[in-house]
């Protein structure tokens, strides 16, 4: 990694930029792909599967036999493995559910808000360059808790995880469908995909362009997690190896990943970079994390304000803070998708197992969005209630506001209702 030495910060927005493809060059690779399945349906995604995943797609969806099949081609080391994601999983997810707090705002005036699952969900499950059963888990689960009544399932991939798991969180149907052609089949529904209302799920930038192009179509989706990235602040007291094993982890997921280190020590950096290139050449997928590590940057920085300021202008997905007082640090971080702390805590536990979602913003989103929760699958409805003695109370407000808004209508809502009550 290039060790960049005290940056001045008018260079910090082009050092911290990704390594993306212009949004407009995707756009015009990814709207013909949605118009083709808008126009043609099934036969329209067979032959986008030809054309991008060299696949002859008879049935678009896993059958029954598929399904039920799968669980025997697991060992039972990776079912045990499975099984334990998706309890610890559902318990940090399951906490997320709020009690219905009906609040009285004024004297006979109670207003409350109940959670109610979208009822129609599409979750994308990646499968490009590695077949991502977590994923299945990470939306699966939320969308259970939920109570979402029809959950879609698309992959391009047909590795047999990904079945049991889709069997585990209960989705209802299942298509071997990748890529953008699969967004648009979940939005725009075809003789076999149904049509649902909200879309879910990470991918490459295909897919991430695809969800953003549909979301302005009326289809709601979970926020743009495109392809993986990490930052690491370090400092003396990080385990230089397991730094480099960090960043590797998020480096090996493809080319347009990125990572970052930040660090006030110079020692650290290059202990590093040292040991990063060793780890790296014994990785299956180094020429993907290669790649990757070839984006990403190392920069020395002055002092922890400093560092934190710059972690908060780059807005990671994860941050791992391998510093002394960890904590305390996370404190003052305000831009980050998750934060892992500590020596002890590498963020492939996020990925799969420990609790938290991985499907997180990406690209600078986390400045703006969070990872997907239970909250993204359920939508709000708030409920009110006024009995007579508390459109007394309130009346005169809203006659003020209305006749002030000047809505005669409004005004006469409440005032016709005080009238019958005198
Ligand atoms: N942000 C998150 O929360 C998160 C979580 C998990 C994974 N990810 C990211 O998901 C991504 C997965 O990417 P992937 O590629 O392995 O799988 P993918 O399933 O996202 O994409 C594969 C599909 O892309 C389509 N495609 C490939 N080349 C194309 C082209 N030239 N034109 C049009 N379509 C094309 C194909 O149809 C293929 O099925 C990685 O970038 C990873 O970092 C992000
Ligand atoms: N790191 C990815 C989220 O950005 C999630 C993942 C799945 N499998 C391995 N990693
Ligand atoms: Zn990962």
């Amino acid at each position: 990694m290039n060790i960049i030495p005290f940056p001045a910060r008018d260079q910090w927005p082009t050092l911290l930029a990704r390594p993306v493809q212009e949004a407009q060059d995707i756009e015009a690779k990814v709207i013909p792909i949605l118009e083709q399945v808008k126009s043609e349906g099934d036969q329209g995604i067979r032959a986008l599967a030809r054309k991008f995943d060299k696949t002859e797609l008879t049935n678009l969806a896993f059958s029954e036999a598929d399904m039920a099949g799968a669980e025997a081609k697991l060992d039972d080391e990776l079912k045990a493995a499975i099984q334990q994601a998706y309890r610890n999983i559902y318990k940090f997810h399951e906490g997320q559910l709020q009690p219905v707090e009906k609040i009285e705002t004024m004297p006979g005036v109670t207003c409350w808000r109940k959670s109610v699952g979208i009822e129609k969900v599409g979750i994308y499950i990646p499968g490009g360059s590695a077949p991502l059963f977590s994923t299945v888990l990470m939306l699966g689960v939320p969308a259970q808790i939920a109570g979402c009544k029809e959950v879609i399932l698309c992959t391009p991939s047909d590795h047999p995880a990904i079945l049991y798991a889709a069997k585990l969180v209960g989705v209802t149907k299942a298509f071997r469908i990748g890529g953008a052609q699969a967004i648009a089949a979940l939005a725009y529904g075809t003789e076999s995909v149904p049509k649902v209302y909200k879309i879910f799920g990470p991918g490459n930038q295909y897919v991430t362009t695809a969800k953003m192009l549909i979301s302005k179509e009326g289809v709601a989706i979970d926020m743009p997690a495109g392809p993986s990235e990490v930052a690491v602040y370090a400092d003396d007291t990080a385990v230089p190896a397991f730094v480099a094993a960090d960043l590797l982890s998020q480096a090996e997921h493809g080319p347009d990943s990125q990572v970052l280190l930040v660090s006030t020590s110079k020692k650290l950096l290059s202990s590093v970079n040292l040991i990063l290139s060793s780890q790296m050449n014994s990785l299956p997928r180094r020429e993907l994390a290669a790649q990757s590590i070839g984006n990403s940057k190392a920069i020395l920085v002055e002092n922890e304000e400093d560092a934190i300021e710059l972690l908060n202008q780059y807005a990671a997905e994860h941050l791992i803070l391998s510093v002394e007082n960890a904590e305390a640090v996370s404190e003052k971080i305000i831009n980050a998708g998750s934060i892992f702390l500590g020596n002890y805590t590498p963020e492939s536990c996020g990925d799969y197992a420990s609790g938290t979602n991985h499907t997180l913003p990406t690209n600078g989103y986390a400045r703006a969005y969070s990872g997907v929760s239970v909250d993204s699958f359920v939508k709000k409805i708030t409920i009110q209630n006024i009995t007579e003695q508390g459109i007394k109370n309130i009346g005169p407000t809203v006659e003020a506001m209305a006749e002030a808004e000047s809505l005669a209508a409004h005004r006469k809502a409440v005032s016709i209702r005080l009238k019958s009550l005198f």
